[in-house]
């Protein structure tokens, strides 16, 4: 497979966060701002294949949010991811972050919405070909409180932004905390109309998971851990069938982290096979060192998958997306205006 024919087909990218999806260039751009060290440290950190283990990842986000604890940081981190992304012929980008305030820097919770936002907006009028939206996400190790405090920032902000703002996501150090105790917050963010994507299962937690899913997320970020063969149970892998949940997989990520032993061995093939909606997505493009098509073409060289089969994944991403079906109609429109001519050419 080609990285050329992955790079030039239109994608959907549904699992990125904020502060893990900043390039190179814009980390030395910000720190040299702030403290060139933190370029170094950074440097240091992310450098292809040293990442190893998910507790050095938890180590790089937080040198990363020293970088952005200002509102322009945040302003210029989405500017320039969204345009990332669209270099690479993403055209519909679902955004996550979790909503910090550094009070020194004078920056708000609302403050840092609003930065991303307008980053958004911006990239809009500027006509760049890509639709933008926006989770605010809830970190695992955040109390009742905090949640709540996001979920009704979610709303909110749902509404003032016109529907850029869809959901609500879950995420965080999967080896901290027990999410159980977030489940009433995030029943209710349901209950109020917002999406919910949960990070479930990237590290064995049967019981936990079991009881998360009771809440039937829209989609399971990683899902690493569900099969038994992988420290799940079987009981977990019929709920996401039988709910038909489908799964946002990063590849580069999962290995990166060494949730997956090997590439060969990842999910991705038993729930593609089980015929489970997928989507193939960064999760951090900046400190995993990837992007959106390298990911397909990783998962096309892995699997043995066609060049027809790379566009299908593509293509129906497009039913799992956060967006109205207006929204989903005019990206289809556009990947079969293209379709023909990108599959039949050298
Ligand atoms: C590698 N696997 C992962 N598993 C769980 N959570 C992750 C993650 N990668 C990133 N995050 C979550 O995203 C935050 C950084 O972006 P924002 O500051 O929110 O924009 C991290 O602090 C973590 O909470
Ligand atoms: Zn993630």
């Amino acid at each position: 497979m080609s990285l050329d024919f992955c790079k030039r087909i239109p994608k959907v990218e549904l699992h990125a966060h904020l502060n893990g999806s900043i390039s190179e260039e814009t980390i030395k751009k910000l720190a040299m701002k702030k403290n060139p060290e933190l370029y170094k440290d950074w440097r240091m950190s992310v450098d292809k294949g040293k990442v190893g283990t998910i507790d050095n990842v938890f180590q790089i986000f937080k040198l990363i949010h020293q970088i952005s604890d200002n509102t322009e940081a945040i302003y210029t981190i989405a500017y320039d991811v969204i345009h990332e992304f669209s270099a690479d012929n993403v055209k519909y980008l679902e955004l996550r972050s979790t909503p910090r305030d550094a009070p020194s820097m004078g920056m708000t919770k609302i403050s840092y919405i609003e930065a991303i936002l307008k980053a958004i907006e911006d990239c809009h009028k500027e006509k760049l070909d890509i639709v933008v939206k926006l989770l605010l996400a809830i970190d695992r190790r955040n109390d009742l409180s905090i949640a709540k405090e996001t979920v009704d920032l979610a709303e909110r902000y749902s509404k003032l932004s016109g529907g850029t703002v869809v959901g609500v996501d879950l995420s965080g150090d999967p080896s901290v905390g027990d999410a159980r105790t977030l489940v009433p917050v995030l029943r209710d963010a349901k209950c109020r109309g917002l999406k919910l994507a949960l990070h479930l299962a990237e590290v064995p937690a049967v019981d936990e998971t079991e009881e998360m899913l009771k809440i039937i997320p829209d989609r399971i970020g990683h899902g690493t851990c569900l099969h038994p063969d992988a420290g799940g149970s079987q009981g977990l892998v019929d709920t996401v069938l039988q709910h038909r949940i489908p799964l946002e997989l990063c590849l580069t990520s999962n290995m990166t982290c060494e949730t997956v032993s090997h590439v060969d061995n990842h999910h991705f093939k038993y729930w593609y096979d089980q015929g489970l909606p997928c989507a193939i997505c960064t999760d951090d493009k900046g400190v995993f060192s990837t992007s959106l098509s390298e990911e397909y073409c990783l998962v096309a060289e892995t699997f043995g998958l066609t060049r027809n089969d790379i566009w299908t994944l593509s293509y129906n991403s497009i039913d799992l997306i956060f967006a109205e079906e207006a929204v989903k109609q005019d990206l289809r429109s556009k990947w079969n205006s293209v379709k023909s001519y990108e599959l039949n050419s050298e």
